[in-house]
């Protein structure tokens, strides 16, 4: 229903251009949301402009089904107000002397809907669906943060546009309010099922909301998938990072046996590992994966000593942050382990195979995950 293909955007001129996003495509179906994910400077806002039509690219086109939005071979670029879109900010941009009806209804005038706005009562409607009925005679002044943002979202619904931009709507919001509003965009997602595309930088954020979560690094999209699959089989070390999975060792083979760089002469099983891996690899895995054992278990995991270098009780358990040679990684420990774990104690840590995720010296995974060593 959405595509955009092909996209380009550079900024500056001569040695100092800078290429924000390098050849994107990406396609959005019908009542779908998707989320643009990815590390600061990485793409996404800029992404969203040229969807606006707040930044014209450089190369590719932008369409809505058959209508063409932008197309820089044909010198099309529709404006902003054209493009029947609803847009929610991170600073919600409500205008702070307009009352709450006035700052919903705008996009109906500024589209010319007046039976919508009049006989309609599309704002009434806007309003309540995000809980704000009883609000539209205040000032955004006399709302909460949490309500300004609803208001906002309210008013990037209430034109029923084609598509709904929204540019980390939540990060204004302190922790526990994030979340709430979270969910309650999910469940208004669920109800309405309109079509949106969503930029942050929180994972957790991209894994509730989106049906799928497109990966960003530098300009380009790295991976697209459900969150399940982003989140369980990262193609990339990059995403693999981006989804939590932050723990890192970089391993390689010699004389047929693997080693730890970081510590080539402490002992890492299972010695053989799968052909697969070539030379030299990664393994990546969850701190909440990585278990500190009074004793080696006879389960299939990769096994490792390491140093205690800090201990956090965090409720049940420790975060212990262990140290490897120069290489810092973060496990965890039972209550009745993490007892004894001063700083400088030697410890056991051990990974489920499962857990484990691989990638070649390109950054690219190799699926090893079935061919459990023996
Ligand atoms: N008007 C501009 N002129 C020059 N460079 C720009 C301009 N706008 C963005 N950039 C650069 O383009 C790159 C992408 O910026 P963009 O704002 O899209 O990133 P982002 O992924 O949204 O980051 P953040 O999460 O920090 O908002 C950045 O390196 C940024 O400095």
């Amino acid at each position: 229903m959405f595509g955009i293909e092909n996209l380009t955007k550079t900024f500056g001129s001569g040695a100092g251009r800078f290429t924000a996003i390098d050849g994107l495509n990406l396609d959005i179906q019908e009542g779908e949301l998707v989320v643009l994910l990815g590390q600061s400077g990485c793409g996404k806002t800029t992404a969203l402009r040229c969807v606006a039509g707040l930044e014209s690219a450089d190369e590719g086109v932008i369409r809505f089904g058959d209508t063409v939005v932008f197309d820089s071979g044909r010198g099309v670029d529709v404006a902003p107000e054209k493009r029947e879109l609803g847009m929610v900010f991170q600073s919600y941009a409500l205008w702070p002397h307009r009352t709450v009806r006035q700052n919903i209804s705008y996009p109906l005038k500024v589209r010319k809907l007046t039976k919508a706005l009049k006989e309609e009562k599309w704002v009434e409607q806007a309003a309540d669906l995000v809980d704000c009925g009883p609000l539209l005679d205040r000032y955004p002044h006399q709302l909460s943060g949490g309500q300004q943002q609803r208001v906002a979202l309210a008013r990037g619904l209430v034109s029923r546009p084609r598509l709904v931009l929204m540019d980390e709507p939540l990060s204004n919001l302190d922790a526990l309010l994030r979340v709430r509003v979270r969910n309650e965009l999910h469940e208004l997602h669920q109800r309405l099922g309109f079509a949106g595309l969503y930029v942050t930088h929180d994972q957790s954020e991209a894994m509730a909301l989106g049906d799928r979560v497109a990966v960003m690094n530098k300009g380009r999209i790295e991976q697209i998938g459900t969150p399940q699959d982003v989140f369980e089989r990262p193609e990339t070390s990059y995403v693999a990072n981006f989804v939590g999975i932050t723990n890192v060792l970089d391993l390689v083979r010699e004389d047929g046996r693997w080693r730890l760089k970081a510590a080539p002469d402490e002992p890492v099983e299972p010695a053989s590992l799968p052909e697969e891996l070539g030379a030299g690899c990664q393994v990546r895995f969850r701190q909440s994966d990585a278990v500190i054992v009074p004793a080696p278990t006879s389960r299939s995991c990769l096994r490792f000593q390491a140093t205690v270098a800090d201990s956090v009780y965090v409720g049940r358990s420790y975060d212990v942050s262990v140290s490897l040679g120069d290489v810092r990684l973060n496990a965890r420990a039972d209550a009745a382990v993490a007892a004894g774990l001063d700083r400088g104690k030697p410890v056991t840590v051990e990974v489920p195979w499962p857990a484990c995720v691989w990638f070649g010296t390109d950054g690219l995974r190799v699926p090893v995950g079935d061919l459990v060593p023996s």
